[in-house]
């Protein structure tokens, strides 16, 4: 089939978006992964799929999907883009839009300045709707919260556990750079206590309101920033004490802002969304 698409990215993170607003768009996941593949297809960390409102309370629905092929709850950079992208190529004239997901309704805003403000909706805390199972763990305190002991080939990551609507495990780190983020990421993303996988976040303190992320991604690996994964970092921090009010994430793709005022509030991600390219696919028929 031939298939258009537009290319874009949220702070180096990369996507493909597909217009199914007029038309349902069926693709397998062999399909998926070919669009994802970088030597094969266009190349991307997620394809996003914009389609019509499933009900009068939202203006859109959007639909992720990993480079794995594997449709998941929620992407942060992402929903920056889904709504540059209906703005951009006319699909609304709103600026702020409520968008359903897999994991809820979230609700963008397209700022004056071309960044995108997300209300990201409330951190889950609850274990086993991460989900995550502690059973004969114990965690320990590490200031105002706790961390939980992940054996990793027979080493401890201590970890701090939430989710952003997908599944988070984050750990501080002195020196994001020095991380073991291709070592661990890979053993964390796929470890049997997280039986959806789970994204790995790294996240390294500068400052009560700066830190240096970097993510290993759940069906995507290490990618360039991860937008539900710095707002999961900066509410771990948040709780342990470490963070204060609004928190500047710098990721190896670009800056994200991120605000949170306490269990049960929502999470504030603001950030970049770039156009790159618009483009038609020869996409074979794959089961
Ligand atoms: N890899 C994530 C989905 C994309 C999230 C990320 N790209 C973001 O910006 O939040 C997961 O499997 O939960």
């Amino acid at each position: 089939m031939q298939l258009a698409f537009t290319k874009m990215h949220g702070a180096g993170n990369d996507f493909v978006v597909l217009d199914a607003t007029r038309a349902p768009i069926a693709l397998s996941a062999a399909q998926l992964r070919l669009l994802a593949d970088r030597h094969f297809g266009v190349g991307a960390d997620q394809i996003l799929m914009v389609e019509p409102p499933p009900s009068s309370e939202v203006d859109f629905r959007y639909r992720i999907f990993n480079a794995d092929g594997g449709e998941v709850e929620q992407c942060g950079n992402g929903a920056r883009c889904f709504v540059a992208y209906v703005h951009g190529k006319g699909l609304t004239d709103k600026r702020r839009i409520r968008v359903q997901t897999l994991s809820g309704i979230i609700e963008p805003e397209l700022q004056a300045d071309g960044r995108v403000t997300v209300d990201m909706g409330a951190p889950v805390f609850n274990l086993p709707q991460v989900p995550f199972d502690a059973s004969g763990l114990s965690p320990r305190q590490v200031d105002a919260w706790e961390q939980w002991p992940l054996d990793i080939d027979g080493a401890t990551a201590w970890i701090s556990v939430l989710s952003m609507g997908n599944p988070h495990a984050v750990q501080r780190v002195d020196d994001v750079d020095a991380a073991p983020v291709h070592s661990d990421g890979p053993r964390i993303e796929h470890h049997p206590r997280f039986p959806k996988r789970v994204n790995a976040g790294f996240m390294q303190i500068v400052d009560a309101h700066h830190i240096r992320l970097r993510v290993w991604e759940r069906g995507a690996g290490e990618t360039l920033a991860c937008g539900t994964g710095a707002c999961a970092a900066v509410v771990a921090g948040l709780r342990h004490g470490w963070l204060r009010d609004s928190v500047d994430v710098e990721t190896r793709g670009g800056l994200l802002t991120i605000a949170w005022a306490g269990p049960g509030q929502p999470v504030h991600m603001t950030g970049p969304a770039a156009f790159v390219f618009d483009g038609l696919i020869a996409l074979p028929d794959l089961p």
